[in-house]
């Protein structure tokens, strides 16, 4: 830790500085940044019949009452993406958004069994994805990185099929994850795919403990190896997974919105972040889905502290550098970001 003083930072200081400071985004499915007005452009522009008669027809159907619920829109949603151009032109509205947030370095989660089972060549995802993260590097100062999910409701079987045409493009991913459906879909299931991608040096996440039981979280890091836990809030139901976490200092990229919107939470003012953060756990914000769940990251931050009027300097600080410390960049570069981080602090602090 630093030696700021963070009780000279008053609490309206904070919404502008969580605003400014660097932050990684490590929880951030690509098509779930898809805002409708661009699904409606796309769906256009590729001949695309949609089941909606407008933007707002398709936002009001944004009201859902679970995964499942909000999973069947998603992946009508992504129906519009064909070429490589809609899928670079996705992530980079993504990234222009990212920037303003001074998100400093994205992991993006794409699905490419979402694409290549509607006929779109795994490349064409690949390279559209690829040759946006290299131009928001180059032009927006924001570094990004993919990391490719196998969508859980599948098969393990069509796991390696799809890791295996992707191995033409694999210096263009840093890792695989696992996201879809929880329920009923354990880890376990993937576990030879994720010993596969292991072996290939790719780097190891997993959603678990979104919808799923604590024990999916455990399956995900003893079978899977996993380095991160994509959500892992309902870790809070056991007080020995709990000493885990800390004890390992096991990221957890929790997305508030997204768990207030598909009901894994009540309500922000409920939410077990700040029992998981205070027990020690290396817990990260994120927007899973922000075209989806009412926002980007700085909204997730700024609704959280909102919600908890007992958070304050001490806690936004501990959550941007973890997000900082947990992403896959080199070591040199989360170090250099960690001092910027604490020079916006320490500015705010004087
Ligand atoms: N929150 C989420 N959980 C599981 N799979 C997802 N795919 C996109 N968002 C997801
Ligand atoms: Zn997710």
């Amino acid at each position: 830790m630093t030696d700021i003083d963070f009780d000279r930072i008053p609490r309206s200081a904070l919404p502008g500085l969580l605003a400014r400071a660097p932050k990684a985004e490590l929880h951030m499915h690509i098509e779930g940044s898809l805002e409708p007005e661009l699904i409606f452009a796309l769906a256009a522009r590729n001949g695309v019949a949609l089941p909606y008669a407008s933007v707002d027809a398709l936002r009001q159907a944004y009201a859902f009452t679970d995964l499942q619920s909000f999973l069947d829109i998603y992946y009508a949603g992504a129906s519009v993406l064909l070429h490589e151009q809609d899928f670079y032109d996705m992530a980079w509205a993504y990234f222009e958004k990212a920037a303003r947030d001074r998100v400093v370095h994205a992991e993006l989660f794409f699905d490419p069994q979402t694409h290549t089972a509607r006929g779109v060549p795994i490349g064409t995802v690949i390279q559209g994805l690829s040759r946006a993260c290299a131009d928001a590097n180059d032009r927006l100062g924001v570094s990004g990185a993919l990391i490719l999910c196998f969508l859980r409701h599948l098969s393990e079987e069509d796991a390696f099929a799809t890791l295996e045409q992707a191995l033409p493009w694999r210096a263009h991913f840093i890792g695989v994850g696992l996201d879809s459906s929880e329920r009923g879909h354990p880890p376990s299931k993937f576990q030879r795919v994720f010993a596969r991608a292991a072996e290939l040096g790719l780097q190891l996440v997993a959603h678990a403990g979104e919808e799923g039981p604590p024990a999916y979280i455990e399956e995900a890091l003893d079978l899977l190896g996993v380095e991160r836990i994509d959500h892992g809030v309902r870790a809070i139901e056991s007080q020995a997974l709990m000493a885990r976490l800390a004890k390992e200092r096991v990221p957890l990229t929790v997305c508030p919105l997204s768990n207030v919107k598909l009901c894994v939470v009540h309500d922000l003012a409920d939410h077990p972040l700040p029992q998981l953060l205070a027990a020690g756990l290396a817990v990260t914000i994120n927007s899973d889905d922000p075209a989806y769940f009412g926002g980007y990251v700085n909204d997730n931050l700024l609704a959280l502290f909102d919600a908890l009027p007992r958070w304050g300097a001490r806690e936004a600080y501990q959550l941007l550098r973890n997000s900082l410390e947990a992403s896959f960049a080199p070591q040199s570069q989360r170090a250099a970001w960690v001092a910027a981080l604490d020079a916006e602090f320490a500015q705010a602090a004087r």
